[in-house]
């Protein structure tokens, strides 16, 4: 349990960089290491989830050494990697499975994947399905954790993919790599393109349509070592920019953030809500990156819908503390996906505001929250349900309240962002008498 620090006597202040995009960071040991030469990631995440994927490419045969946030890698190319005796352990990472399962799907050998208790639990036939169109041999058990990849040549694909996601997209992508023929992947809507963009910046062919839905892939392409610097991530700048927006008297920078657009939907929703933030572009090699001044505002409320969720999926319990500080009350739909994350994160978000006295209701696919209600605290143990962004969003909550409350399983925020309490106590202002 730890002891979170409620209602500051002053606003937050200070600069702070936040620590490298999880969702580069993992493809850039995974695109590094099926190219020729080497790949050096600067800023890359050392959260657990990243080095997930690390330990998994190392089992593969891949030579990857980490020094701080640092990371090379000695590419094997896309035939180049060997096959484990052991499963490869995926650790919490939805993100590592799905995209190594696309990868492996097309190998010369079979490899099993397993994870921790929360990832068994969640929907692997998104990605053994449409990768069985392309005659891959996935077994899974009953659609879950562990699966057994048979490795085998792929057919390419050509349709259209069930659900909104970056993880189905990026595996069909990666499959569509080692395909007969040139693929076609058509998504439901545009979701975030780390995979397009990074894969072509390795030497790949992948282009999107001006639809931004329909993905055409080359096979076969030779793949180049990289050196890049990895962008700080906005689903963690993003704990700050709704601390500052609403802990009254707070101005924070958040420098060097990734702005790509399909990542951008918390800032998009933050500004229509009427939240206070200079964006600067910073010059990158990249992907676009900026710094971030935010201040505090009062809010209004805001009605979010399916096409809205993609590009702000992981910030939505974010958005629903935005919600419960805005004047009128602010309905999020179209976001079901929300129940397949690490926990089912409706049900987690509603449990714990409603613990802090917040008007939320649950809907199947999302939520709605009355902002003008006072908040009154209920219950002052909070619980993280494993999961790591609801513990940074009630680490974030509790600033709001005098009460001092308690988290059950802070330690999950080393999922993604390993240094998320110190970080915030940066921020934070100086107790009296603290030097
Ligand atoms: O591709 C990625 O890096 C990710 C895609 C999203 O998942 P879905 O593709 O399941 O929506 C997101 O929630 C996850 O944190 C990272
Ligand atoms: C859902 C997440 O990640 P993953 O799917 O990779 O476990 C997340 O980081 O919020």
């Amino acid at each position: 349990m730890k002891t979170l620090n409620s209602k500051p006597q002053a606003g937050l202040q200070g600069h702070l960089t936040v620590p490298g995009d999880k969702s580069i960071s993992h493809r850039g040991i995974m695109f590094g290491a099926i190219s020729q030469g080497q790949t050096v990631l600067h800023h890359f995440l050392t959260s657990a989830d990243c080095l997930s994927t690390l330990a998994a490419f190392q089992q593969l045969g891949v030579p990857i050494s980490r020094s701080g946030d640092t990371v090379t890698i000695e590419g094997v190319g896309l035939n180049g990697l060997s096959g484990s005796s052991t499963p490869l352990d995926m650790g919490n990472s939805g993100t590592t499975t799905r995209l190594i399962m696309g990868l492996l799907a097309g190998q010369t050998f079979d490899s099993t994947l397993v994870g921790d208790a929360s990832l068994s639990k969640r929907p692997m036939r998104r990605v053994s399905d449409p990768l069985g169109a392309m005659h891959a041999e996935i077994e899974t058990s009953d659609g879950h954790l562990p699966v057994t990849v048979h490795g085998r040549q792929l057919t390419a694909f050509n349709g259209r993919l069930q659900v909104a996601s970056a993880q189905v997209k990026s595996a069909l992508i990666l499959a569509a790599l080692q395909a007969d023929g040139p693929s076609t992947i058509v998504e439901q809507l545009p979701t975030r393109d780390h995979t397009e963009r990074l894969l072509n910046a390795f030497g790949a062919d992948v282009q999107t349509a001006s639809d931004g839905i329909t993905i055409t892939v080359q096979p076969h392409p030779t793949l180049h070592g990289q050196t890049m610097t990895v962008p700080g991530d906005m689903s963690s700048a993003a704990f700050f920019m709704v601390a500052a927006s609403l802990v009254p008297g707070s101005k924070v920078t958040l420098e060097n953030v990734g702005m790509n657009p399909t990542r951008t939907g918390l800032l998009d929703i933050l500004q229509r809500m009427g939240g206070q933030v200079t964006v600067v572009p910073r010059s990158s090699k990249g992907e676009p990156v900026a710094d971030l001044t935010i201040e505090t505002a009062q809010l209004k409320p805001i009605e979010i819908g399916e096409t809205a969720i993609p590009a702000v999926i992981d910030e939505l319990p974010l958005v629903a503390l935005l919600a419960a500080k805005a004047d009128g009350i602010s309905t999020i739909i179209g976001a079901s996906e929300l129940r397949v994350k690490e926990t089912d994160r409706i049900s987690a978000v509603v449990t714990e505001f409603k613990k802090l006295g917040i008007a939320i209701e649950e809907r199947p696919d999302g939520f709605v929250i009355d902002g003008r209600q006072p908040w009154h605290v209920t219950d002052a143990n909070l619980d993280a349900h494993n999961d790591h962004r609801i513990g940074m969003v009630l680490a974030i909550a509790s600033l709001l309240v005098a009460t001092p409350l308690r988290l059950a399983g802070e330690e999950s925020v080393g999922i993604s962002y390993p240094n998320f309490f110190a970080d915030l106590a940066t921020l934070l202002p100086k107790e009296v008498g603290q030097p």
